[in-house]
């Protein structure tokens, strides 16, 4: 299990110190509360100046979420920040967004599976389901439905009998299914990419769900072959399931400790 972060900051003095320590984090959950409507979540002015702060302070920080790199970047509007969407699938560089090759095929396929999904009858005659077309993924959400556990199985039923699915990978998340090209990027593999092409040696890494199990798993492989230096940290609630805290080397509770800690990474 994790270690409460605030009981061993002393383990973290030497990233604190040292401004090539990368930091990567994800939104959701992380720097951003949750909220009932993902198009209504926010970060907060203070989490704003201070994310511009650590840009100053250390070469690289960045950001891996699920959520495309368009909408990632006007929800942050924080300049100098490596954006990494779709889960690794796309990146913004010079105010350009990059996509993974292979994946370009696969945008009018997950458009046509989104297509199917919306139209069926089991799922869009729900209130208050959801459905995000993120371009490269896409996502149903089910946090404000009546009753979420029975829209979830439904949701599931639905996108297992769906033709070409073999080519998509099924994912979940805090209240939402995903669905995404099957082509082995996911934000582990990204995570190691950017250690390797930007020479990182300490890095930390922020999450609180189940595509961030990619990233602290890799972390923890790169630590044991002492390919990186670096710490997992998990974003703790009553949501979150066991399997996500179980591979994080700390935990913080909720994103007002994120904000905590980052403000200790600035202090010195
Ligand atoms: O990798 P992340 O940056 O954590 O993105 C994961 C998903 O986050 C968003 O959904 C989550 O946050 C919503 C707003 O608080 C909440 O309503 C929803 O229940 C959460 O699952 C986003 O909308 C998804 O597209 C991301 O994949």
């Amino acid at each position: 299990m994790p270690k409460y972060l605030f009981d061993y900051l002393n383990e973290f003095e030497d990233f604190r110190e040292d401004e090539k320590t990368a930091i990567i984090t994800d939104i959701d959950g992380t720097i951003s509360k949750i909220v009932l409507d993902p198009y209504e979540a926010t970060i907060t002015q203070i989490m704003r100046a201070t994310l511009e702060k650590l840009v100053d302070k250390f070469q690289l920080v960045g950001i891996i979420t699920g959520r495309n790199v368009k909408n990632a970047k006007e929800m942050l509007e924080v300049g100098g920040l490596l954006y990494i969407g779709s889960h690794g699938l796309e990146y913004l560089k010079d105010d350009e967004i990059h996509i993974e090759g292979e994946v370009e095929e696969y945008l009018p396929l997950i458009q046509k599976i989104a297509q199917n999904i919306q139209a069926e009858e089991e799922l869009c005659n729900i209130k208050n389901i959801l459905f995000q077309e993120k371009g490269l993924c896409f996502t149903v959400h089910y946090r404000k439905c009546e009753d979420p556990q029975g829209t979830h199985r439904k949701i599931l039923d639905v996108i297992n009998g769906l033709e070409g699915l073999e080519r998509f990978k099924v994912t979940e998340g805090r209240k939402v299914v995903e669905i995404r090209p099957k082509i082995g990027h996911d934000k582990g593999t990204i995570l190691e990419k950017l250690i390797f092409e930007n020479d990182v040696e300490k890095i930390i890494y922020l999450g609180d769900d189940v595509t961030d199990v990619d990233a602290f798993n890799k972390l923890n492989e790169l630590k044991e072959n002492g390919k990186v230096n670096g710490a997992g940290i998990v974003v703790v609630s009553e949501e979150v399931p066991e399997f996500v805290k179980e591979n994080a080397s700390f935990y913080v509770n909720g994103v007002d400790e994120v904000q905590k800690f980052f403000n200790w990474l600035l202090e010195n």
